[in-house]
C-alpha cells in the first residue's frame, strides 16, 4: 500500500474518532474518502450532518475502506473484532487508536498477514497540536507507517516509537492534556483563594500556560533553566516551589503516571 489519499473508515467515531475525522477534513482529505461508523444511529446522523461524511455500518466500512481506524474504547474492542475481524481482508491496514491494547490483540483476531499499526494521539488534535506516537505491529511495513503518518501529521506532531513504549506514551502524552487542565483548574482556584475574580484568575493562568508552553517548544532551553529564570533569590517563586516540594508534587506526578501506565496494562488484560 503506497502512501496517498486512501479511503479511511473511523470505526467507533466517538470523541477521538471525531477528532481524526475533523482533522483530516481540515487537512483537505476529501470527504468522499472518509467513512465513519457509530453504535447509535443518532450519533451517526450527528457526524453526517456536521462533517458531510458518509456514515455506514461496520461491515460496509470494512468492505469499502483501505484503512480501518479503530477508535472504540478498549473494553469494546473484542466484541467489535468478533464482528468485523473475520471479514477484514489481509490487504487492509488496521490502525488502532485504543489505549493499552497491543497489536497482538488485533493480530489474533485478524486474517494472517493483516498489517496492524498502533497509534496514541491526544485531544489537542482539535487545534492541530496533537502529539501522536506511531508503532508498527505485525506485518506493518514502512509504507504502512507512512500512510499512518500521512493521516496524523496534519493533526500535529508525530513520532515513531517501539510498541513496547506505547503504554508509557499513553500515560504521558495520551492522558497528558488532562494533567495540564487539572493544573489550570487548581491554579484558578488558588487565584480565587488569593481574592482574584474567577474570570481574571482563569485568563491569567491560561495565557501563562500558553506562553510557558511556547517557550518550552521554541526556546530550546531545558525546563530547569526556564524555571530558574523566574525564580529570584529570596523572591516569591521559591516560596511557592518550597511548598510544591513539601507536598511532594514531583513524587505525586511520578506515581500518577505509573498508575496510568499500569491501568493501560490492566485494560489490555481485561480486554482479552
Ligand atoms: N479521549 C482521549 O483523550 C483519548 C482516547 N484514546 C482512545 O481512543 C478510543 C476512543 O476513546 P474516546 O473517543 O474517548 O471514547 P468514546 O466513547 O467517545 O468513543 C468510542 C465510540 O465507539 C463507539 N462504539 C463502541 N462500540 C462500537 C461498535 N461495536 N461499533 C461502532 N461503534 C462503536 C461508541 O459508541 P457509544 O457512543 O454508543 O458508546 C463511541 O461513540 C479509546 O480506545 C481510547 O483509549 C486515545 C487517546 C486519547
Ligand atoms: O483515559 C483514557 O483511557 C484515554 C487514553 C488516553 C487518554 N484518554
Amino acid at each position: 500500500m503506497a502512501a496517498g489519499r486512501r479511503t479511511v473508515a473511523v470505526i467507533g467515531a466517538g470523541k477521538i474518532g471525531e477528532l481524526v475525522l475533523s482533522g483530516l477534513l481540515r487537512a483537505g482529505w476529501p470527504a468522499g474518502k472518509l467513512l465513519a461508523s457509530a453504535r447509535r444511529p443518532a450519533r451517526a446522523q450527528e457526524l453526517a450532518d456536521r462533517y458531510g461524511v458518509r456514515t455506514v455500518d461496520n461491515l460496509t466500512a470494512v468492505a469499502e475502506a483501505d484503512v480501518l481506524a479503530v477508535a472504540v474504547k478498549p473494553q469494546d474492542a473484542a466484541s467489535l473484532l468478533a464482528e468485523i475481524g473475520p471479514k477484514i481482508p489481509a490487504d487492509k491496514l488496521v490502525v488502532s487508536l485504543c489505549a493499552g491494547l497491543p497489536t497482538a490483540f488485533f493480530a489474533r483476531r485478524l486474517a494472517e498477514g493483516t498489517p496492524v499499526v498502533r497509534v496514541m494521539t491526544n485531544t489537542p488534535a482539535l487545534v492541530d497540536e496533537a502529539m501522536t506516537a506511531i508503532s508498527a505491529g505485525p506485518h506493518a511495513t514502512d509504507e504502512h507507517l507512512a500512510v499512518t503518518e500521512e493521516m496524523f501529521t496534519p493533526l500535529g506532531r508525530t513520532i515513531r516509537v517501539p510498541e513496547a513504549q506505547q503504554d508509557a506514551v499513553t500515560a504521558l502524552s495520551g492522558s497528558g492534556p488532562a494533567y495540564f487542565y487539572y493544573l489550570v483548574e487548581a491554579m484558578t482556584d488558588a487565584g480565587i483563594l488569593l481574592g482574584l475574580p474567577r474570570q481574571v484568575a482563569h485568563d491569567l493562568i491560561v495565557q501563562t500556560a500558553i506562553g510557558s508552553a511556547i517557550m518550552l517548544r521554541d526556546s530550546g532551553e531545558h525546563p530547569v533553566k526556564l524555571r530558574e529564570a523566574v525564580t529570584s533569590p529570596a523572591g516569591t517563586t521559591i516560596s511557592a516551589v518550597r511548598e510544591l516540594e513539601n507536598h511532594a508534587v514531583r513524587a505525586a506526578l511520578l506515581a500518577a503516571l505509573e498508575a496510568a501506565r499500569d491501568r493501560a496494562r490492566e485494560l489490555a488484560a481485561q480486554a482479552d
